[in-house]
């Protein structure tokens, strides 16, 4: 779309070096007036159609009570003004979802249309470089629509010919600023159109309390809290792996512990084991009376858990073998959910070669083989550089918490993340705004969506243990029916010892005295 200037560009033409004797004229053709008032008038007539056509409750709002006030006077106007707000007043506090949804965030998308990206479009085109203006004229990008909800304001906008989505990720930036918001997200609607998403409001801001244990015994999604629009956060963990990564004090934490929460009915109904690795020994050991046989904290432990993780795998792609190519959860064959506190400790700063040798195998062989037949890792880690974690690509869906560095962004969420919103080194170091909070990018989805998991408090462990160790502890073990020996358990070391790991301390009391 471009606009042409008033004025008097044919004046620019004919300039020319002063000293040069042959001056260019162009050939103007002069139009009758009559001409341009027509087409004039056509434009106009074209954009009320068009205005009416896309917003016929913004248009008709204002244009019913004009009507009736010019035919029968400003009294009745009013009354049914008076009557039409009552109506409305009264729907949305009986019903507010289908009010809003029908009504009001109609409306206020017309408003923001006028008032913040048709008023701002032009400049913030040309200043951010995405529109041209060229011998007299402005090319910009066409704002196709504008959609709000609860949270956002979507912002539909056709390319100009020749842009990339690239061009426009890079500046996201200038598009949340120029348009008053605090981010700006780039998502591709279809080819040429792009989809721009504007928070208006953060309500991830607050800390959000632990989602209650489910009634019913589930390996789906688990529900572990919300993402950025509203909708509950459901992390899938059945047959795909999870990477969680973020700095210090980001939250890993709250993901590791809400999946347990929302997976303890099916632990309890045998149709999930959680294996827990802790080289850290300050995290899942709060709970560690969940997973009974299956936590190890020492190095040498967890090789030899992984392994035995390996063995269930391989025995049951023995068994499955030309039979079938998925898995469904059964107390004969549990899902298995391997569960890794800081990896890192037991990939990169392993002392021990032949231990790191061993444990990067099971790892990649887990990730590698092992969601067809019902086993999954999900692995935390602060550090996400390839040389601490080699094998992070293995792992389809990933989480970024908050980083210290850009580049880590990309490294986590894969090449482009960062470009397209995920602005995970942006996130509060501050736990009450920033803990937990972080960005999902899914195997089906290029598109990071922003999250914050609930808070899995101490005391909240400590009810899961009261209420699920034994019984956890009661359900079936893998692979009983079919393959007794097949799965070591875990020494009884992680039997004897107490049930807290450290006695009555916190966990963070433990990581401010460590
Ligand atoms: N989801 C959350 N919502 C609000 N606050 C949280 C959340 N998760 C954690 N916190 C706060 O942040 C602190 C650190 O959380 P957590 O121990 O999970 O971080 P971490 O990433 O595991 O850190 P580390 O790698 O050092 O173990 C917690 O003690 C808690 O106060």
């Amino acid at each position: 779309m471009f606009r042409k200037l008033p004025g008097d560009e044919a004046r620019n033409l004919v300039s020319t070096t002063p000293d040069t004797a042959v001056v260019f004229r162009p050939a103007v053709v002069r139009t009758p007036a009559l001409v341009t008032i027509v087409i004039w008038l056509s434009r106009l007539v074209a954009g009320l159609v068009r205005l009416v056509w896309r917003h016929p409750i913004a248009v008709t709002s204002p244009a019913v009570p004009g009507v009736i006030w010019t035919l029968y006077g400003w009294p009745l106007a009013l009354v049914l003004v008076g009557l039409v707000l009552l109506a409305g007043l009264s729907w949305a506090s009986l019903n507010r979802a289908s009010f809003l949804r029908i009504i009001g965030w109609r409306l206020l998308a017309f408003w923001r249309r006028v008032w913040i990206y048709r008023r701002h479009w032009q400049p913030v085109m040309i200043v951010s470089g995405l529109g041209r203006h060229l011998r007299g004229r402005d090319y910009l990008p066409r704002l196709v629509r504008v959609e709000c909800d609860g949270w956002a304001d979507r912002v539909t906008v056709r390319m100009l010919n020749g842009q990339a989505v690239k061009d426009w990720t890079d500046r996201a930036e200038h598009l949340a600023h120029g348009f008053g918001s605090r981010a700006c997200r780039v998502s591709v609607a279809r080819a040429g159109r792009l989809v721009l998403t504007f928070p208006r409001c953060d309500p991830l801001a607050v800390p959000l309390p632990a989602v209650p244990i489910p009634d019913v015994a589930s390996v789906g999604p688990v529900e572990i809290g919300a993402c950025e629009d509203g909708r509950p956060l459901r992390l899938k963990v059945h047959g795909t792996h999870v990477l969680i990564a973020g700095a210090t004090g980001a939250g890993k934490g709250s993901y590791l512990w809400g999946t347990i929460r929302g997976l303890l009915p099916a632990m309890h109904a045998g149709l999930v084991e959680v294996w827990a690795l802790d080289p850290k020994r300050m995290e899942l050991s709060f709970g560690r009376a969940l997973f009974g046989d299956r936590y190890a904290a020492d190095p040498a432990d967890c090789a030899e858990l992984l392994e035995a993780a390996v063995a269930v795998m391989q025995e049951r792609a023995d068994r499955f073998g030309g039979l079938q190519r998925s898995h469904t959860p059964t107390t004969a064959d549990p899902f298995v959910l391997v569960l890794v506190d800081e990896v890192a400790f037991l990939t990169a700063y392993q002392s021990d070669k032949g231990l790191k040798l061993r444990i990067t195998a099971a790892l990649a062989t887990l990730t590698t083989q092992g969601r067809a037949v019902g086993v999954g890792v999900m692995a935390a880690l602060q550090d996400p550089r390839k040389e601490v974690m080699n094998i992070r690509n293995l792992f389809p869906d990933k989480i970024a918490l908050r980083l210290d560095e850009s580049e880590q962004v990309d490294m986590v969420l894969g090449d482009g993340a960062r470009d397209r919103g995920a602005l995970a080194d942006h996130i509060s170091p501050v736990p009450a705004l920033g803990a937990g909070v972080g960005y999902v990018r899914l195997e089906t989805s290029p598109d990071p969506v922003r999250v914050r998991a609930a808070y899995v408090s101490d005391d909240d462990i400590r009810a899961m243990v009261a209420e699920y160790a034994q019984l956890v502890d009661a359900a079936p073990v893998t692979g009983c029916t079919t393959a007794p020996d097949s799965i070591p358990v875990m020494g009884s070391r992680a039997r004897s010892a107490p049930v807290l790991g450290v006695a009555s301390a916190t966990r963070e009391g433990v990581r401010a005295n460590g």
